[in-house]
């Protein structure tokens, strides 16, 4: 309560503090402090809304959830603990997603500004495009390790959350992943694909077993077809996609697939270890063009590593996160989290349900960490411990305590600054590990950065163009692929423009008929506009194909936000200096810095692997008045036109990786294996505080 005592905020601000209505989106680890910065600051009137539960990896930063709340909702919690500070304050809880269909246009308009503490960019997507709509100011906060971002996102004033091209993710091709790995990030994403292929949302491009199409495996034909043909290899045996039965009366071949077969063996840990380690293994063997220049794999059979079966209780080592654990204990590790998955799986499917893979979820985590390990060994590629596996498989950046409570400061005192109108005191600011040369650690915009006119979310009629194979994509595709993981619509409804025809409906059933055409089957072809809007989140877009015909391993789309992208750029010009470079300049080549070289960016059904971004890396640092500029984008996989680009482009662990002093931290992970982790930290003496950097972005009058 202390801004609600007079004189600590000046007295027209804490009218319009009591009197306003805020949402928080998100109860993590920034959420948590916002909510306790709001009710201390005065407000009355909050709601909170997060779909997940407490885990006990939370509490060391999530300071509003103890360890009796492990596993309640984290809203709820949220919620009663900040009651504590003000138990006058009216707040309201929702365990809920913020994507939910209740949560419609309606719900933002009530809330004169709405500050998200979120995870991951569908779902700040979907708010940035709710508040857009609602034209609700929009407090955009995130963290990465030591950074921090706090932006202020305002229909028609500043940028959106989608104004910004975000950095392609990380990707592999899918026969690194299936047939040749080399590094255990390779395995650690095998191993994810088959979580999913057992007991997850299935996808297409996530197939586990042997590619046979691999070009490097291809010989000269004869030889290639004798290399890798299921029937004469001696054993007959052939990897999953294609495995085969006859059937005994009639001789038709009936496939079956992983998850099938996995069922119908029961999740027998000897059978399926011995199918994916042990059998695929000798199937790519046999492609053996693939190791003419490669070390090949070894394969493992489950009773040289487990003789007597395995054993119901979890032995000792399976809780030693640090551990490197042998291939007879991943095996062990294996069986048991087979176990636990299997008869998850199967009470949610008569759910109509799936699993989803979750770093946190303790059987989820150990299958992974087993399986990528087995898969290690066998291609002689190093082991991890489960706690190294765990935080490349959840794309983790350990998260910093203080990084947030600095984020969630600067998001409440922008949320004065919007209730008072004081726009161009609603910069963006980053929070820095280290000064600038202005000794700044927490560094705001030079200026508030305008909406991109080209945007495909907040420009006034949005519009992209669509390079696809009009051949070879189905409609299906078009709305999972494209609709919904490229442009993060929820429920799209495609017309063609200027008619009624509906080629796709978000009603169930009125156009399933469709979902199994090809494109062009359906008068999709080079020059046609598609009208598609999300009722839900109120946005149209047009998309004008552009076909092209992709050869056999190109992505089967991309989207360009703009149309002149498809026209080769000129080369560009030259670099200004940092004096040099007005305002405007700088936040051209902050736009454009990840589109620029990487041309127009793609996602493909047979496309590579991509590193899941379920958790959020996504933190942008603009680090000013350096001699090198210095940029850290993640982005995701649009591109927009093309601009110079000057900046360095650096992932925020490389950039960690320049910093000198190597201080060790505890890992925000489970507490059992709270190990130490290398982050690094630099020393930041006093005297090397030029300036006062809170001056300039405390600047509540
Ligand atoms: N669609 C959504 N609707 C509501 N809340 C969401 C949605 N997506 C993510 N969140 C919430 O946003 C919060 C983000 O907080 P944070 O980044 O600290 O993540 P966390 O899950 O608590 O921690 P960690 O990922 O490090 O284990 C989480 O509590 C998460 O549940
Ligand atoms: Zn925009």
């Amino acid at each position: 309560m202390a801004a609600a005592i007079d004189g600590v905020l000046p007295g027209t601000l804490q009218e319009l503090v009591k009197k306003s209505k805020v949402l928080v989106v998100g109860a993590g680890g920034i959420g948590c402090e916002v909510l306790k910065n709001l009710v201390l600051s005065g407000f009355h009137d909050i709601e909170i809304i997060d779909l997940d539960t407490i885990d006990l990896s939370n509490l060391n930063r999530q300071f509003l959830f103890h360890r009796e709340h492990v596993g309640k909702s984290k809203a709820r919690v949220a919620r009663e603990s900040a009651l504590s500070f003000n138990p006058d304050a009216k707040i309201i809880a929702h365990h809920d997603s913020v994507t939910a269909s209740q949560y419609g246009v309606s719900f933002f308009q009530k809330f004169d500004v709405i500050l998200s503490a979120l995870d991951n960019r569908a779902a700040r997507n979907h708010v940035n495009r709710m508040c857009l709509n609602a034209e609700v100011p929009l407090i955009e906060s995130g963290t990465s390790g030591y950074n921090g971002q706090v932006e202020l996102i305002k229909r028609g004033l500043t940028q959106c959350y989608e104004c910004t091209p975000k950095e392609k993710q990380r990707t592999f091709p899918g026969c690194t992943i299936r047939n040749t790995p080399s590094e255990p990030i390779h395995c650690i994403v095998w191993a994810k694909h088959l979580f999913n292929q057992l007991f997850g949302e299935s996808v297409d491009d996530e197939d586990i077993s042997p590619d046979a199409a691999d070009p490097d495996a291809q010989g000269p034909p004869q030889e290639a077809d004798a290399a890798v043909g299921g029937d004469g290899d001696g054993d007959g045996k052939k990897p999953m996609e294609e495995k085969e039965e006859e059937d005994a009366t009639n001789g038709n071949v009936v496939r079956i697939n992983t998850r099938q077969w996995a069922k119908d063996c029961d999740y027998d840990a000897g059978q399926l270890f011995n199918k994916f380690f042990d059998e695929d293994i000798n199937y790519l063997l046999k492609m053996s063009h693939l190791w003419t220049s490669r070390k090949p794999p070894v394969p493992v059979s489950w009773d040289t590593l487990v003789p007597e079966g395995t054993t119901d209780v979890q032995p000792e080592f399976a809780r030693q996160h640090h551990k490197v654990w042998t291939v007879e204990e991943c095996a062990h590790v294996f069986a048991n989290a087979l176990k636990e998955l299997a008869a998850a799986f199967l009470k949610q499917e008569a759910e109509g349900e799936t699993l989803s893979w979750d770093k946190d979820d303790q059987p989820a985590m150990d299958f992974v960490a087993a399986c990528a390990n087995v898969r290690s060994y066998i291609f002689n590629i190093e082991r991890k411990s489960r706690f190294e596996i765990k935080s490349m498989a959840g794309n983790i950046i350990p998260a910093i305590a203080t990084t947030n409570a600095i984020t969630a400061g600067i998001s409440v005192l922008r949320t004065f600054n919007v209730l008072q109108a004081k726009w161009e005191q609603c910069k963006a600011v980053y929070a820095r590990l280290r000064p600038n040369a202005r000794g700044q650690f927490l560094v705001p915009d030079a200026s508030l950065a305008g909406p991109n006119p080209n945007c495909y979310v907040c420009a006034l009629d949005p519009a992209i163009t669509l390079r696809i194979d009009t051949k070879r994509v189905h409609m299906k595709e078009l709305r999972d692929d494209v609709l919904i993981k490229t442009l993060n619509m929820l429920h799209p409804d495609v017309n063609m423009m200027g008619t009624a025809t509906i080629l796709l409906s978000s009603e169930e059933d009125e156009t399933t008929e469709n979902d199994s055409k090809l494109l062009h089957e359906l008068n999709v072809v080079d020059g046609t506009i598609l009208s598609c809007d999300d009722f839900h989140q109120n946005y149209n877009l047009s998309i004008i194909i552009s076909h092209f015909n992709a050869e056999r391993d190109d992505p089967l789309f991309e989207v360009v936000a703009d149309a002149k992208q498809l026209q080769p750029t000129k080369e560009q010009p030259k670099k200004e200096t940092a004096e040099e470079e007005t305002a405007k300049a700088k936040e051209e080549r902050k736009r454009s810095a990840n589109g620029a070289d990487d041309g127009p960016s793609t996602s493909k059904r047979s496309r590579p692997t991509e590193i899941e971004d379920d958790d959020d890396d996504d933190c942008l640092v603009i680090e000013e008045d350096n001699d090198e500029d210095v940029m850290i984008v993640a982005t995701d996989n649009l591109s927009v036109e093309s601009t110079p680009k000057t900046a360095i482009k650096r992932k925020p662990s490389e950039a960690m990786e320049e910093e000198e002093d190597i201080t060790e931290i505890l890992d925000s992970s489970d507490e059992e294996e709270a190990g130490p982790t290398k982050c690094k930290r630099s020393r930041i003496e006093p005297s090397d505080l030029k300036i006062d950097p809170l001056l300039e972005v405390i600047n509540i009058d």
